[in-house]
């Protein structure tokens, strides 16, 4: 039996890699498991180029949780290794990657998941276990060998009677770690990092139940058989060509993704890049709610068809935080601290690979069926209109697929809506007022009283729209948006027409004088507008600009500093043409203070102004008038 000492400067690695790998203690499984996949890999590839004529066949990696005596195995069938290659790939080169570790983090102790970046990959298994076997018999011709190490820089290392070709890797579970000795705990992790890994993992047997054949009794009680445990899908869709794939295809694989998901994706991207990078993954559009923190199945990173994390923030543009999928890539610096990732430079170039693919596919789902997008539209809208407020190469690609629904359902892309109200939307100073609502019930009269005019109004519902009609409104010349209950009517567009009044000026003076004797002034200025006789006596009105800061400081950045917190003030708009105007104007101070008092909370009304206790108080009055 030879022993040795591992050629490591220091004095104990293991203490370090407990200390600083202490937070990821779970991830020595996906260590081991990647280990036996590669060796199985890399004996395929062996046979593949006629390397060597030992056979194949169709291997598994194991898994087996020996609770009784506290030990975990991982056996796989891959390329095994020799006496030397165990010397050489375990007690040197292996430790050459835990002296570089040691060099970079000795001071400091910020990065915790350092492992498999530097090669400490097989060295994991002692954060769970005070002591770790190698048995392993390589596929060359040569005798298997036993290495043993109990957690010091101390090994042993002999021969062993390994018969058939592969690794087995035995760890004695420490007494603070025997939660992973729980079969569930242990299938929760292979569930977690292993579900698409490309070999084959089996962890015991399961219990399957056979289908009851057609004419079988109705008391006949289905048979079962037992059959492996297989743990993994090793062909994941997303490793195949797009060509090999149908819809289905990718439904199904959604599925597979998040087992917990009922609704169907509305469609999917598939990601297949090799130069300058590497990258291939699906990513899908959920239906959208307006609840942007619905987020519980996320995107999920892998490596090498390895889990990762699902917390893909700085590799995928936060706009796109909102899909779900899959993205895998062996170029992703792993492990390695956020600020960093941000900082490098592949990641970058991932992030608006991903922005453009994201963008194209989106411009040929809508030249290809514009109808289907259409219809799509109110279920993917928030994830568009956030990529155009947040990145600049997405908003200038979504301008040719953006979409502008009227309140009768009609799309216009942004040019298609310009060149249709130009004629009629265009104010004497040439600006194009594109007239929009945020609410179509809330709203309604105003709605309808701009339809009247022949104006066309956007629905524009979702909650950062304010933050977007900024951005437009600055990036395009010319351009005001105006929420159609902004002003009355006749003054969302300005024209030079004149407007005839019944009233004189003397009297509007007056009426005015009668008005802000009632009306409180710190909530609403009053504004004495000639209108059409038919339309609606009073009306309040919130100035757009003032009630898009209000809304833009809601939301969260942008607006003007203080907005947010400014009372809301509102404009009485009253028209001097209405009968009823001339009647408050001409009546007795009593019935005057009536019928103002009662004009403004129906007014108030119609806005969805009136609440609580002054609501009651109107709806009793009310009842009262009409006895
Ligand atoms: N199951 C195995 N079968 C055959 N060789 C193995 C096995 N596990 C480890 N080895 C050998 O030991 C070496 C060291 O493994 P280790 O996990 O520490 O690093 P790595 O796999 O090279 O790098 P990383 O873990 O960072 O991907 C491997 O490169 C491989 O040659």
């Amino acid at each position: 039996m030879a022993t040795g000492k591992i050629n490591v400067s220091v004095d104990n690695i293991f203490p370090l890699i407990k200390k600083f790998l202490y937070s990821d203690h779970e991830i020595f499984l996906r260590e081991l498991i990647s280990n036996a996949t590669d060796a199985t890999l890399k004996l395929k590839h062996l046979t593949n180029i006629g390397e060597t004529d030992v056979e194949y066949g169709n291997p598994v990696i194991d898994i087996k949780v020996d609770k009784e005596n506290k030990k975990i195995h991982v056996i796989d069938q891959g390329i095994g290794m020799t006496k030397e290659e165990v010397e050489k790939y375990i007690n040197e080169v292996a430790f050459s990657g835990a002296e570089e570790f040691l060099d970079k983090y000795k001071d400091s102790a910020k990065d915790s998941g350092i492992i498999g970046h530097f090669g400490l990959g097989f060295y994991s298994a002692f954060m769970v276990a005070h002591k770790v076997e190698i048995i392993t018999k390589s596929y060359k011709d040569e005798p298997a060998a036993h290495w043993t190490c109990s957690g010091t820089t101390e090994f042993t290392l002999e021969d062993a009677d390994k018969q058939d070709r592969g690794t087995e890797i035995i760890l004695h579970i420490n007494e603070d770690d025997e939660e992973f000795l729980e079969e569930n705990r242990i299938e929760e992790l292979l569930v977690k990092y292993n579900k698409f890994m490309p070999i084959p993992i089996r962890f015991g047997t399961r219990e399957e139940t056979l289908p009851l054949p057609d004419d079988a009794p109705e008391d006949a009680k289905p048979e079962t058989k037992t059959v492996d445990n297989i743990i993994n899908n090793p062909d994941p869709a997303w490793t195949k060509q797009p060509t090999d794939l149908e819809d289905k295809d990718y439904k199904d694989f959604y599925r597979e993704l998040y087992p917990m998901q009922f609704e169907e994706p509305l469609f999917h991207i598939h990601l297949n890049v090799d130069y300058p990078f590497n990258l291939t993954g699906i990513l899908y559009f959920p239906k959208m709610s307006q609840d942007m923190n619905m987020q519980r199945d996320k995107i999920q990173l892998y490596q090498n068809q390895v889990f990762v994390t699902d917390n893909v923030e700085g590799i995928v543009p936060e706009f796109l935080t909102m899909l779900r999928g899959v993205i895998d890539s062996p170029d992703i610096p792993l492990n390695v601290s956020r600020s960093y990732l941000q900082a490098d430079g592949a990641v970058k170039k991932i992030s608006s690979y991903i922005t453009r693919k994201v963008a194209d596919k989106l411009k040929a789902l809508f030249n290809n069926n514009r109808e289907d997008f259409q219809e799509k539209w109110n279920d993917i809208k928030v994830v568009i209109e956030y990529g155009m407020l947040t990145e600049d190469k997405f908003y200038e690609k979504a301008q040719k697929f953006a979409l502008y629904p009227t309140i009768d359902n009609e799309y216009y892309t942004f040019e298609e809506l310009k060149e249709a109200i130009k004629d009629n939307q265009t104010d004497k100073d040439g600006n194009l007022v594109i007239l929009y609502a945020s609410n179509q019930n809330e709203q309604h009269s105003y709605i309808e009283a701009a339809k009247d005019k022949g104006y066309k109004v956007i629905l524009l519902d979702s909650p950062i729209i304010s933050h977007l009609l900024q951005k437009l409104e600055s990036s395009e010349e010319k351009i005001t948006f105006t929420r159609v209950d902004s002003d009355h009517v006749d003054n969302l567009i300005k024209t030079d027409e004149e407007k005839i009044s019944k009233l004189s000026d003397d009297e509007k003076e007056k009426l005015k004088g009668d008005f802000e004797k009632v009306v409180p002034k710190e909530k609403y200025t009053i504004q004495m507008e000639a209108m059409d006789s038919n339309a609606a006596p009073l009306m309040i009105t919130q100035p757009e600009f003032m009630r898009r800061m209000k809304e833009m400081q809601q939301t969260g950045g942008g607006g003007m500093f203080g907005m947010g917190n400014m009372p809301e003030m509102y404009n009485l708009v009253v028209n001097t043409n209405h009968p009823l105007t001339a009647e408050i104007l001409s009546a007795e101070k009593e019935t005057q203070q009536r019928l103002i008092k009662q004009s403004l909370d129906l007014a108030r009304l119609s806005q969805n102004l009136l609440k609580g206790e002054e609501l009651t108080a109107f709806i009793k009055r009310s009842f009262e008038m009409v006895k």
